[in-house]
């Protein structure tokens, strides 16, 4: 396309492409014949094979290039061959939300049947499954792991696939290491663990049993608990890989340029972009507008789609819609669109090779999202989402050297970079005391889970023995939420101001309650003003919430005040689903009619581990954590941003050119040794106070 980019040494693969290049795309009756779209795909040959190790291992490890039909189709055979009959579930796992539903969407239509009824899904606040009619499931990791609570063996699962297993999320870790130790009580059972870049090696010996099933007379006692590896040979269609000739210094600069020279250079076809994170994504977008309009070209032929998890569902699914006529859509997107999900227009990836990552500190006790290079598997995924139904071009903005030699072939997983909190809870509700002896199939380190433990002894979760506390521990971990905000929660319920805290909660479930990409950085900040509270964003959004019901719940007051108007419809439904469940605990559902004190003594309860001092020494906003003395700031978004109370707590923390905290609200430090009196004894409040 230019001087800049160098093919890929890779071979070009044999396409099959004896009708014309083109699998499905844009046939007028949309999917005329799915059987035969169906048996296209390069896993239908492994049809029986797969069959049949399943019928005779206790798990099988199936590794099989990007679209070769892995997660649409095995739960499809599995039903075809009786592993739903008599009632009982075919489960298959993902690690991302999005990906569940748009699988769940295409194998009920690729069925026939309505979604929620045969095929169904199920995610966090969302259940879209009909008992006793869903046969195949899809889910998150994280949802079956809350299922367990119910049910520890599992027992309506006849299978369970955990699907893109590379991905090594915390949920899939401790899934896989609770699926190995159901699979003795049940051998019943069987696990499919899928995914097209997974070392099958290391999961296969994570696998080997301790113990043969086989007795010395030979008598068989169920089936092999080896685990069967198969490897699904054959993939969709040819995606050229092209190279930079010299490093970007400027990911995102270099990513406009390059999608703009597509558009420019390239045939028609849509485009899928990856980047890090919503403010990346919202720069792309302006970049490419400004661009386009100095170039003296004409931008409209571009549909210019964002793809994040904090949009609300309306927003993502115009990723999944027909391109226009004459248009080419270009999807901005942060690694959620990275596995599992087709794009069906898409012909060109752009790949920048960079994600936003968790990374956690023990010693500090920070845990932030940083901005840092993907894996070899995670690229390989990337790619992945081109040549599905046609053959692609994917643009990698990093040289083939780099990927050659430096790229990591996969991620550190993801326990072994994060805050152990929400992991340790779950475990405890589930009964596993000794969690530095679990088997995990990658352990985490014992400085996070001692800091875990401390956190989790000073909310009240864990006692001296470090069992979930009753009741307290056990009511905490009922909630799908984090156990800090589980525990804000619990306490408003004794501080009068349950209604409060319970929207607040709702709110912080979905990310942002903003637009974003409409108008000026300026006209949103001025929106935003209208709601600010002195106390901090919290109590912000408790305003927001209060216009909004009395605005009647209408989209012209959402549109006018640059609101959400989806997202605030999901902090409802989250809203009343919450409120249930605090009321099934026994939670006194009071409003504190706007006492912002008893709202910020509920938070403090929670989030307590997350107070910083203003470091008076400094006139640039600098912050100090109690915890560790790292330095941070408050984000420009924060209604707090510049007005620096002395004391603050925040509930998430981003890093780019300083670490920032999200979501501030302002505090007294008296309330932090009553809220934590364990917790912040060593600290020397006292003498940080006087
Ligand atoms: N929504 C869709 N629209 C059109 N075609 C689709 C759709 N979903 C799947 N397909 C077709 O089915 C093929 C198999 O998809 P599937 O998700 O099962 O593959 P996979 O092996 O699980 O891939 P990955 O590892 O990337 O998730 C795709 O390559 C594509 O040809």
């Amino acid at each position: 396309m230019s001087q800049f980019w160098k093919p890929g040494t890779e071979k070009p693969r044999l396409v099959d492409d004896e009708e014309g290049g083109v699998l499905f795309f844009n046939s007028p009756s949309g999917y005329a014949n799915i059987e035969r779209q169906r048996q296209r795909l390069p896993v239908f040959r492994y049809r029986t094979a797969i069959l049949y190790l399943v019928e005779t291992h206790a798990t099988t490890i199936v590794v099989g290039e990007t679209g070769s039909g892995k997660t649409t189709q095995i739960p499809q055979y599995l039903k075809e061959a009786g592993w739903a009959d008599g009632g009982r579930v075919i489960a298959c796992t993902q690690p991302r939300r999005l990906a569940v539903q748009a699988v769940a969407a295409r194998v009920a239509e690729e069925m026939g049947v309505k979604l929620g009824e045969e095929v169904g899904y199920t995610i966090r606040f969302e259940d879209v499954t009909t008992q006793g009619v869903t046969m195949i499931k899809f889910l998150t990791d994280g949802v079956l792991l809350r299922e367990m609570m119910d049910d520890p063996l599992l027992t309506k699962y006849s299978v369970i696939m955990v699907d893109e297993a590379h991905e090594r999320s915390i949920a899939t870790d401790i899934l896989l290491g609770l699926l190995k130790k159901i699979q003795r009580r049940r051998p019943d059972l069987r696990l499919i663990i899928s995914s097209a870049t997974i070392q099958a090696k290391s999961m296969s010996e994570f696998f080997q049993p301790r113990k043969s099933r086989r007795r010395p007379d030979g008598e068989d006692l169920g089936p092999n608990t080896e685990p069967a590896v198969l490897s699904v040979e054959g993939r969709g269609f040819n995606v050229q890989i092209h190279y930079v000739e010299e490093p970007v210094s400027d990911y995102l600069r270099a990513t406009v340029s390059t999608l703009l020279l597509i558009h420019d250079q390239e045939p028609m076809g849509d485009i899928l972009v990856f980047l890090t994170g919503q403010d990346d994504i919202d720069a792309a977008v302006q970049l490419i507008t400004e661009e386009a309009q100095n170039r003296g070209k004409n931008s409209s032929g571009l549909m210019l789609v964002p793809l994040y998890s904090g949009l609300p569902r309306a927003e993502q699914e115009l990723v999944f819609t027909p391109t226009p006529r004459g248009k080419r859509k270009v999807v901005i997107s942060t690694n959620i669109a990275e596995t599992s999900i087709t794009l069906e227009g898409v012909v060109y990836v752009v790949d920048s090779g960079f994600s936003k990552q968790r990374f956690y500190n023990p010693i500090t006790d920070i845990e932030n999202l940083v901005v840092a290079p993907i894996s070899k598997a995670s690229a390989r995924q990337r790619t992945g989402r081109a040549g599905r139904v046609r053959p692609g071009k994917c643009y990698r903005l990093y040289t083939e050297e780099y990927f050659a030699k430096e790229m990591s072939d996969e991620g550190i997983p993801e326990i072994q970079r994060s805050n152990l909190v929400s992991c340790v809870i779950q475990l405890k509700a589930l009964g596993i005391d000794n969690i530095l002896g679990f088997d995990w199939p990658a352990s985490p380190s014992s400085e996070a889970m001692v800091r875990a433990l401390e956190v989790l002894y000073s909310l009240g979760v864990l006692d001296d023995d470090a069992k979930l506390t009753s009741p307290t521990g056990f009511q905490i971990a009922e909630f799908p939420l984090e156990p800090m905000i589980a525990k804000m929660i619990l306490s408003s319920g004794e501080l009068g101001c349950s209604e409060e805290i319970i929207t607040i909660a709702a709110v912080l479930s979905i990310q942002t309650i903003w637009v974003s990409g409409r108008g000026s950085q300026k006209e949103l900040d001025e929106a935003k003003l209208n709601f600010a509270a002195a106390e901090g964003d919290h109590v912000s959004f408790l305003n927001v919430y209060k216009g909004f019901l009395q605005s009647g719940k209408s989209p012209q007051w959402c549109h006018k005040n640059f609101v959400n108007y989806q997202a605030m419809k999901k902090v409802i439904e989250i809203r009343g689903q919450l409120r249930r469940t605090a009321q099934r605990l026994g939670v006194v559902l009071k409003s504190c009619e706007r006492d912002t004190v008893v709202v910020r003594k509920a938070i403090t309860s929670g989030f307590f581990a997350n107070a910083c001092r203003l470091d008076a020494s400094s006139h640039d906003g600098k912050y100090k954590t109690i915890r560790g003395s790292q330095e941070v700031y408050i984000h420009p978004s924060s209604v707090l941003f510049r007005v620096n109370p002395k004391w603050v707590l925040y509930h998430s923390l981003v890093s780019t050119d300083k670490q920032y905290m999200r979501n501030v609200i302002s505090i007294d430090p008296s309330w932090l040794t009553e809220a934590a009196p364990h917790f912040y004894q060593h600290q020397r409040l006292n003498s940080m106070v006087h």
